[in-house]
């Protein structure tokens, strides 16, 4: 049985089952000194005055308001004024009380008997208009600890103010929300505002039920009264402001990550690869990121390579490993250049990490360890038709190169793919140079050459945009042992760098391969004129030339102010994502907040007490749970408004002085409390869980 349900037996007149009978015992230990020190620079009125200013001067929020209640129904008399005696002068008081828990002290409140019971669906504003004309009230009648402290069976039925009250099996209203020109410093969750519920009735007519119900604590007897059997929960949809839209990120964002994330957590399937080993030096997990081709491809380096994700088995992070088969290091000498690719960092070349040889493979194979880019894409197969995917750059005309061919075949060809392939737009190709010129120039800087400035290693990693793969292989794979130093040759591979980039822009013109054969280059260069800039045309054909020493710096005025358009649209993404991130470190924070809260309420047992999380500042935290997830309609529907729970935890996060009620399930007792008392409860709370795990901290 629910302990809260227990049998009534006062204790320091609190009702037993109210538990704040245990929470005052804590408050018990407060010294008699100490208590009427507290007491006498006690002023309800002045802190409740001034937040009720605060409140209503500053805000137009949504959810929660601060509600009438305590302040308006206690507030002209002082807290130190007994009268309640007067009201009621049995020495077990019928009046309903309240509580207010302040600097550690629970003080109780009595209600005035003329709040009265606030019933129906009038009796929100009823309750709160009353309690504030009735002067004289609204006293404390007694102090934690103290006897003669109030709350029992008669005062519930007396009801009224604070304490929500069950009569019969009638469901009475708590009247604990009011008119926002009565509001003090106490919140209460009000419900959907009114200017929302007139949106929703005018946009959703058969919705209008739900929005105007109260939401109600959760209690046995607001339960009871759903006898309808409508069981249905309650959505509070705000439709000026979907919460979907304004809490969480973008979807197609939302899709965009999941997706990556999917391909990134991908488990090897060792059907599929039962060859691969279970571990390459420190990684493992490795997860094949190219079907096996049916034909053998052509390379750029005369040895087999595959690409694998893998998992450092340290960090769990992943990454992409470039496997060539069968390569013997024949000198480490070639080990310079990668070493100087791993300080070469920029943001449209894949990133070199460790490069390392292994026999994990079962034959002597050298591994080149990139950063993984999941749901990259090479140029090669965003661009091009698979028919077209033979290397361009060789001759796919014949298996003879110099075999004539007649010019007509050719230019039918490239007009051919360029109709099947469709036509990039200017801007693309521009952004496209713009990246791999960025690169270029960072690289060739840092004394060192790309060499494999072709379709297949222009990596496309989404919304446009382009990262430069594999660097390093090349340098390693083909390294000529006979030269002493490895960077006399660099000038030249830079060079050629130089020409691969043109070939591809110009490959990218006429989405076709056979646009960069020699025999076609005129035909393609007129086949560009025809959409594209000449601009665009004379960078190509600058990239082409080899009359001259070209040089990637060269190509900035011809880019020209093409580079503002493009940082324009990488700032304005850039603007989109942290308006994303902005949302989602909100949710990340809630998040946090809420596996606390989590952790601490309802837990069985802690250091062998099983009562640890119903007891003192946990009971508070369990009644603060309640009022922020499980509101209830009237007829004891789920009240769902996240609107209220994000409000709500975001008051505790930031442990503002605003006061909130807290009701119990019984609906015997009410806690007012400030969400900084909270606040506190909780990191005590968690604070003790933590240490008692034995962990420094948890953020
Ligand atoms: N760093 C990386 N992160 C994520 N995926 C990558 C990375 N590098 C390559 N890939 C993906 O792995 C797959 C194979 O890449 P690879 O460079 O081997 O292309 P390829 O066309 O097969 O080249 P090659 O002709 O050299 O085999 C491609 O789909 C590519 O998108």
């Amino acid at each position: 049985m629910d302990p809260m349900f227990l049998p009534y037996t006062p204790v320091n007149g609190v009702p037993q089952e109210s538990k704040l009978a245990t929470y005052m015992k804590r408050s018990n230990d407060v010294s008699s000194t100490l208590l009427s020190k507290n007491l006498s620079s006690l002023s309800i009125n002045d802190s409740i005055t001034s937040s009720l200013k605060k409140v209503v001067s500053g805000t137009n929020e949504f959810v929660p308001r601060s509600s009438p209640s305590v302040a308006a129904v206690y507030s002209s008399t002082s807290p130190l004024t007994v009268n309640s005696v007067q009201t009621n002068p049995s020495p077990t008081p019928t009046v309903p009380t309240y509580q207010e828990y302040v600097g550690g002290t629970t003080y109780f409140y009595s209600a005035p008997s003329t709040v009265a019971v606030a019933t129906g669906s009038g009796g929100v504003e009823n309750s709160v208009s009353t309690a504030a004309s009735s002067s004289g009230s609204g006293v404390p009648v007694s102090v934690a600890g103290c006897s003669g402290t109030l709350l029992d069976e008669d005062a519930r039925l007396a009801g009224g103010g604070i304490v929500s009250s069950s009569v019969g099996s009638d469901v009475v209203n708590s009247g604990v929300v009011g008119a926002p020109g009565t509001l003090t410093g106490v919140t209460m969750y009000p419900g959907t505002p009114a200017h929302v519920k007139a949106a929703l009735v005018h946009l959703s007519p058969s919705s209008s039920t739900a929005v105007t119900s109260s939401p109600h604590r959760s209690s046995p007897g607001a339960l009871s009264s759903s006898s309808t059997g409508n069981s249905s929960s309650t959505v509070a949809a705000t439709p000026a402001n979907d919460p979907s839209l304004s809490y969480y990120i973008a979807n197609q964002l939302r899709l965009e990550v999941q997706h990556k994330n999917n391909l990134t957590l991908a488990q090897p399937d060792p059907e599929s690869c039962p060859d691969l080993p279970l571990e390459v030096d420190n990684y493992h997990e490795l997860v094949p990121l190219e079907v096996a081709p049916s034909l053998p491809k052509q390379h750029s380096i005369p040895y087999t390579t595959s690409t694998y994700k893998a998992t450092h088995i340290k960090t769990g992070l992943r990454y992409c490993l470039r496997r060539v088969h069968g390569f013997r290091l024949p000198n480490s000498k070639c080990m310079i250049l990668v070493d100087m690719w791993k300080k070469l960092s920029h943001s449209n070349i894949v990133q070199l990490r460790e490069v390392f040889t292994t026999k994990s493979f079962g034959d002597q194979s050298i591994v080149f360890v990139y950063d993984y880019h999941p749901d990259s894409e090479t140029l090669l197969s965003r661009h091009f038709s698979t028919a077209d995917t033979i290397n361009g750059y060789t001759d796919s005309f014949s298996s003879n190169p110099n075999a004539p061919r007649p010019y007509s075949h050719s230019k039918n060809s490239l007009l051919r793919q360029q109709h099947s392939n469709g036509m990039l737009s200017e801007t693309t190709i521009w952004s496209y140079v713009i990246q791999l010129t960025g690169a270029l120039a960072v690289v060739h800087a840092a004394g060192l050459a790309c060499r494999s400035l072709d379709p297949s290693k222009v990596l496309h990693t989404g919304r446009l945009r382009l990262r430069i793969s594999s660097p390093a292989v090349q340098d390693v794979v083909l390294f000529d042992c006979s030269v002493s130093n490895p960077l006399t040759l660099i000038p030249h591979y830079q060079q050629e760098d130089l020409t691969a980039l043109g070939k591809l822009v110009l490959a990218l013109a006429c989405r076709s391969l056979i646009a960069v054969q020699r025999d076609n280059l005129q035909t393609s260069l007129d086949l560009m004129s025809r959409t594209y800039s000449s601009d665009l045309r004379n960078l190509v054909i600058y990239l082409l030339s080899n009359k001259q020493v070209r040089s990637v710096v060269e190509l900035m005025p011809m880019i020209g102010a093409r580079y503002y358009s493009q940082l324009d649209t990488v700032q304005y993404h850039n603007d989109i994502l942290h308006s994303e991130l902005a949302k989602e470190m909100e949710n990340g924070r809630l998040c946090r907040l809420m596996v606390k809260l989590a952790t601490i309420n309802e837990r069985p047992e802690f250091n062998m007490d099983p009562a640890w999380s119903e007891t003192g500042d946990r009971y508070m935290l369990k009644l603060f749970r309640d009022h922020v997830f499980h509101q209830v309609t009237e007829d004891g529907r789920p009240y769902l408004d996240m609107a209220h729970v994000v409000h709500s935890l975001n008051k505790l996060d930031a442990g503002t002085n605003e006061k909130v009620c807290l009701m119990s399930r019984d609906e015997q007792s009410v806690l007012v409390v400030t969400y900084a008392e909270l606040k506190h409860c909780l990191q005590q709370s968690f604070a003790e869980l933590v240490a008692s795990a034995g962990m420094s901290k948890i953020h």
